[in-house]
């Protein structure tokens, strides 16, 4: 789990603070570090932020040792996840009765199975959740809720491919309130190559439903393409969290950290595999640690 990141600061690391008494050659380093960094999905203008940041410490003569290096990194990269919104779905939640989540995602980065994780918490915190089909375009997204209905007990709403996505959701949620659900996980269609539409579809599913988070998923492992993916559906219908799916597999890094300096919104979690346990909430500093000095 980030591993590249994490071989790329500590060389930065190494090399710079051997090089601490020669400013110009330090400021090289630096320089040199911006171009790992883009290689590991760290977004262009994040690792030009993390270079320039540095460089303003090294001419202020701020940084003297390897520790002052260190620090330095940390504040500047925790500085990128403070001051955002947070979002807790529990409190939330136990607020709103019923909580309302429209999930936006591209097909194939590990959506509906995350709708499914959600779920999965939502009920292990002693809610009743209802998930909602709401991908009314694709051949087989509504099997697929349907196959993550079964495996875990909790009910799917359903409805006729070709149909309204934006009339599904409405008789979803009389359905749901009806019934005492007070959850509903809301898929989306996720096609991005007639964009025109989806947005259209997207805008009317978000008028209906009038969620309380959206949140947006991505794969990490398709590094740039999730900050492309980002952006459209931050512009299409704004997104007030994301949620990245095979962190396990993934060694680059970068992703999370250029979403959230993108975005300027929260990671919510992470799925760490296929299981429905395979959702841990994203913690920052750990993300943090982990990235600078490898500690779990
Ligand atoms: N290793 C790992 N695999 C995951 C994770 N999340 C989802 N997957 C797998 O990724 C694959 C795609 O997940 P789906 O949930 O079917 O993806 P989707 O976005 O709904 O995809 P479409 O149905 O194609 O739209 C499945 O094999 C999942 O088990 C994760 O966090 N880690």
């Amino acid at each position: 789990m980030f591993k590249k990141l994490r071989e790329v600061f500590s060389r930065f690391i190494e090399t710079a603070s051997s090089l601490l008494s020669s400013r110009e050659k330090l400021l090289e380093s630096i320089e040199e570090l911006k171009l790992s960094l883009v290689a590991n999905d760290v977004a262009y203008e994040v690792a030009e932020n993390i270079a320039s940041e540095l460089t303003r410490r090294v001419e202020e003569g701020s940084i003297k040792s390897r520790e002052d290096l260190v620090k330095a990194l940390r504040e500047i990269l925790l500085s990128y996840f403070t001051g955002l919104n947070s979002i807790d779905l529990l409190s939330l939640a136990s607020s709103r009765k019923p909580l309302k989540i429209v999930f936006l995602g591209v097909n194939g980065v590990g959506k509906t199975t995350t709708i499914a994780k959600v779920a999965v918490y939502m009920r292990e915190n002693g809610f009743k959740p209802l998930m909602v089909a709401a991908d009314t375009f694709r051949a087989g997204a509504q099997e697929q809720l349907k196959i993550h209905s079964e495996r875990t007990g909790i009910p799917v709403f359903t409805g006729k491919y070709g149909s309204d996505p934006a009339a599904l959701v409405y008789d979803a949620i009389q359905y749901g309130l009806n019934r005492g659900f007070n959850v509903f996980l809301i898929d989306t269609a996720g096609r991005m190559h007639v964009d025109v539409d989806l947005v259209n579809e997207l805008k009317k599913i978000v008028r209906v439903a009038k969620p309380d988070v959206k949140i947006l998923v991505v794969d990490a492992l398709t590094g740039n393409d999730a900050l492309e993916q980002a952006r459209f559906f931050n512009e299409a219908v704004g997104v007030d969290c994301v949620v990245v799916t095979k962190v396990d597999a993934y060694e680059e890094g970068g992703v999370p950290l250029s979403l959230v300096y993108i975005l300027k919104k929260p990671v919510l979690f992470i799925g760490v595999g296929q299981d429905y346990k395979d959702l841990k909430p994203f913690n920052p500093i750990e993300y943090v640690e982990r990235i600078l000095t490898g500690l779990q």
